[in-house]
């Protein structure tokens, strides 16, 4: 995939680029980043890439004319690419989006700063807003690193066999199951028996119970309108059992 960030901090990504599996994507051409500053496309002496409000008000607004020549650049060179803003007033990003996403194959991030970025740009260019949570940050690239790292490790072949984003919590709409790793016993808290067993199918059917127990414990919401099946009926049943006994 090939990927453009507008930005007024291209230099926030160089380190991003350059450590683990957004590295390794890069080092094998499945991510190709570019970052475009948007100062580079403004005019004048000065470079100015932001001016006050009209109707007054604090703070300032990122201009269009800047923000419009730096994404003619970055479309020149990937012309099918969506351009999405980053923005707490967008949708909000989640694993079903970057999933969505990892399927692209040019993509451009626009990051804001200040109060914002010119509506005429939004409504003239851009093709969604994208928010990474309900709270506003200072700038969009944080958000822009948050998408690309969530979407490049869902790029086929990004992942290693032994890492792969199968069972990671959302993928079948339910939380992961829990980990364990060496030594067998720390703090007097032992590894599960059944994980040591070397019994693949008690393992997995393990897994998939702890999953679903901890998905309705954590986050419950995810299992509204579940479509359960009947080894999941039958896990919720025996655990509503276990609760009863509890409750007397
Ligand atoms: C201080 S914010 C501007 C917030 C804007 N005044 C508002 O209230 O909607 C500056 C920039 O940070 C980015 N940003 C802030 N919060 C974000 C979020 N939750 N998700 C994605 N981007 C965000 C956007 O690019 C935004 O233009």
């Amino acid at each position: 995939m090939k990927v453009c960030v507008l930005t007024l901090f291209p230099e926030l990504f160089d380190p991003f680029w350059a450590h683990g599996i957004i590295r390794r994507a890069v080092q094998a051409e499945r991510l190709i980043p570019r970052t475009i500053n948007i100062r580079d496309h403004a005019q004048g002496r000065h470079r100015v890439t932001d001016d006050r409000p009209y109707g007054g008000g604090c703070g300032m607004v990122m201009k269009p004319e800047p923000l419009t020549a730096a994404l003619a650049d970055a479309r020149a060179g990937l012309p099918a690419a969506t351009t999405l803003l980053l923005s707490p007033q967008g949708k909000p990003f989640d694993q079903a989006a970057a999933q969505s996403l990892a399927g692209a194959e040019e993509l451009i991030l626009v990051c804001g700063r200040y109060e914002g970025v010119d509506e005429r740009f939004i409504d003239a260019h851009v093709d969604a807003e994208v928010s990474i949570g309900d709270f506003v940050l200072t700038g969009g690239e944080l958000g822009a690193m948050v998408v690309i790292d969530a979407v490049t490790r869902l790029i086929p072949g990004v992942l290693g066999n032994a890492e792969s984003a199968g069972n990671d919590t959302f993928s079948d709409g339910l939380v992961e199951y829990a980990h364990y790793t060496r030594p067998a016993t720390f703090d007097d808290r032992a590894v599960p028996e059944v994980l040591q067993s070397g019994n693949h199918q008690s393992i997995a059917r393990w897994r998939h119970e702890t999953a679903l127990i901890r998905t309705a414990l954590k986050r419950p919401d995810l299992l509204h309108g579940r479509d359960f099946s009947a080894e999941e009926r039958a896990i919720l049943m025996k655990w509503r059992r276990n609760l009863d006994r509890l409750l007397g």
